[in-house]
């Protein structure tokens, strides 16, 4: 679902987090594996502080391997706990439990220490729109979650839901608003279905893919729409050859740029022509 983040959502929201914030030991945030820099809401450092903290890569499916790896080093050398997740497998909840479990360890041995009863764990998940925070819930809780918390400013008692035996969540996500700041940002963000498709233009994003698949993916480039070119194309000649290789034609013979632009955004939205990240760890070093 999109939202339109107003000022007034933005605080609310803010504020819902920091009231849920109170009530847990560690906070779950989701990121997209594809865009973790441009999936990453801009204030919730600040919000979280020194709270124990686990970052999803999530939808790592789609996203390279290897940038994968080299983000999580990363985010390890920023005192996080990083997995890299795809939330619709079986072994979800294993992985996050570990990992939460590490991550509050020394809140539970200090209060082991005072003679205090142990307890669940408790946690929440929070993100921005669509990097999988329902799917997350719904797979480790085993159980389908309303999803009232797309709507920031809708306020629903919250619940704890049990997800496997260690651990207790929050039922409603913390959905928190994308970064506006720059315009690739923000084709990033579209690329992966994070924002609507009306915020950034479709022939921006399209020309954003096919610039970054030339300069970091050009042989997957040329195998999946089987079109010659090389490094120096122009890129309104690498629409004419996608469209020409597809028969994408109009009336006259002219390519129709239009289906170009909306099958080259589907195929790199849908991870069709190969796993990429479009975020690089080194860039944000
Ligand atoms: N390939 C893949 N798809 C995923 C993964 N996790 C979630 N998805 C898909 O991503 C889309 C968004 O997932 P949601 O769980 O609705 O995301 P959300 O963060 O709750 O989104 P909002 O409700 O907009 O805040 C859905 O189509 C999911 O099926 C994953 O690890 N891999």
């Amino acid at each position: 679902m999109s939202i339109n983040w107003f000022p007034g959502h933005m605080a609310k929201a803010r504020r819902q987090i920091e009231e849920s914030l109170k009530k847990v030991d560690v906070v779950i945030e989701i990121l997209d594996a594809r865009i973790p820099y441009a999936s990453k809401n801009p204030m919730l450092d600040h919000v979280i502080g020194e709270k124990p903290r686990v970052v999803v890569l999530n939808k790592k499916d789609m996203a390279s391997k290897q940038e994968t790896d080299r983000w999580i080093n990363h985010l390890k050398a920023k005192g996080v706990y990083p997995i890299a997740l795809n939330g619709k497998e079986q072994n979800a909840l294993k992985k996050i439990e570990n990992t939460v479990v590490e991550a509050t360890q020394e809140i539970f041995d200090r209060m082991a220490r005072k003679g205090i009863n142990p307890r669940a764990i408790r946690a929440m998940i929070v993100g921005i729109p669509n990097v999988g925070k329902s799917t997350i819930i719904n797979n480790i809780a085993k159980r389908k979650v309303a999803k009232t918390g797309n709507t920031p400013g809708v306020t629903k008692a919250q619940q704890w839901i049990k997800a496997g035996s260690k651990m207790e969540l929050l039922d409603t996500p913390g959905v928190l608003w994308p970064k506006f700041e720059d315009e690739s940002i923000g084709q990033k963000l579209s690329l992966t279905g994070a924002i609507k498709d009306n915020v950034v233009t479709l022939d921006d994003i399209a020309i954003f893919a096919l610039k970054f698949m030339q300069q970091h993916h050009l042989d997957e480039l040329k195998t999946f729409y089987n079109i010659n070119i090389d490094a120096d194309t122009e890129i309104v000649d690498i629409f004419d050859a996608i469209g020409t290789a597809r028969g994408f034609k109009m009336s006259g013979n002219e390519i129709d740029y239009e289906r170009v632009t909306e099958r080259v955004i589907y195929d790199t939205r849908n991870a069709k022509i190969g796993q990429f990240t479009f975020d690089l760890a080194e860039d944000v070093e």
